[in-house]
C-alpha cells in the first residue's frame, strides 16, 4: 500500500513521515492553512531521501507558475487539484517529473487520461478532512490511484477495504488543528494503512 502524507511544513514532521515509512510527502504551494513558500519547501525537501517522492500541491495556478515554484523548491512531482485542462499537464510534461491529477469522484477516473502518472480521488473539498462515500468509487478508477479525503488512523483500514485503492493520501487526519501535524498520528496512519488488507 503506497502512503502519501500531505501538507507538511515542519522539519520534524518530515523526518517523522520518512522514518514511519511514507512513500511520498506533499508540500502545499497554493492557498491553504498548510501553505509553504517554495523556499521553505526546498528546505524541507532536502530532508527527504531519494526513495521518497516529494510532491508540490497546486490548485488553479497556471503551468508557468507551477513550473517556477516546483523548480524553485526542487520537487520531484506536481499534484494539480481542481479543473486543470489536459493542456496544463501536457505543458508540464517536459519537466520529466511525476504528474499527479487530483479530482473528485465525478471526474474521469482513468489514470493517464490527462497524461498523468498518478491519480488521486479526493473529497469535493480537498484538504477539508471531510469523509465521503469511499465505497462509491470501488472498481471505477483504473491504473495507479490514491484514495484521499477524510482519512485518519482510525478509518483508513475501513476505507481501503471499501475502495480498494493502490494507495492512500492524508493531511487533516494526521493533524491536531488545521495545518498542525502530529508525529504520533503520522506514525499511526502509516502503520494502519500498511496493516490493512
Ligand atoms: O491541504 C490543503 O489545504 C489543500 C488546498 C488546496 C488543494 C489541495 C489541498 N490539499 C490536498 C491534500 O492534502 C491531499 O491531497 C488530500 O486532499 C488530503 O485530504 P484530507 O486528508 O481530507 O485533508
Amino acid at each position: 500500500m503506497h502512503v502519501k502524507i500531505c501538507g507538511l511544513s515542519e522539519p520534524g514532521h518530515v523526518e517523522t513521515a520518512v522514518e514511519a515509512g511514507a512513500d511520498a510527502i506533499g508540500f502545499v504551494l497554493t492557498r491553504s492553512p498548510r501553505r509553504v513558500t517554495p523556499e521553505r519547501a526546498a528546505e524541507l525537501a532536502a530532508l527527504v531521501p531519494a526513495h521518497v517522492l516529494t510532491v508540490g500541491v497546486f490548485r488553479g495556478e497556471d503551468p508557468a507558475q507551477v513550473r517556477a515554484a516546483t523548480l524553485a523548491a526542487g520537487l520531484r512531482a506536481v499534484q494539480l487539484h481542481g479543473h486543470h485542462p489536459h493542456a496544463d499537464f501536457t505543458a508540464l510534461k517536459d519537466l520529466g517529473l511525476t504528474l499527479v491529477r487530483a479530482v473528485d469522484a465525478e471526474a474521469d477516473l482513468r489514470c493517464g487520461a490527462y497524461d498523468e502518472d498518478l491519480l488521486i480521488v479526493d473529497a469535493p473539498r480537498p484538504g477539508s478532512g471531510e469523509p465521503w462515500d469511499w465505497a462509491a468509487v470501488r472498481g471505477r478508477p483504473s491504473g495507479r490511484w490514491l484514495l484521499a479525503g477524510g482519512l485518519d488512523p482510525a478509518n483508513v483500514a475501513t476505507a481501503i477495504e471499501a475502495a480498494r485503492p493502490w494507495g492512500v493520501d492524508v493531511s487533516s487526519g494526521v493533524e491536531v488543528a488545521p495545518g498542525v501535524k502530529d508525529p504520533g498520528l503520522i506514525r499511526d496512519f502509516v502503520a494502519a494503512a500498511r496493516g490493512a488488507r
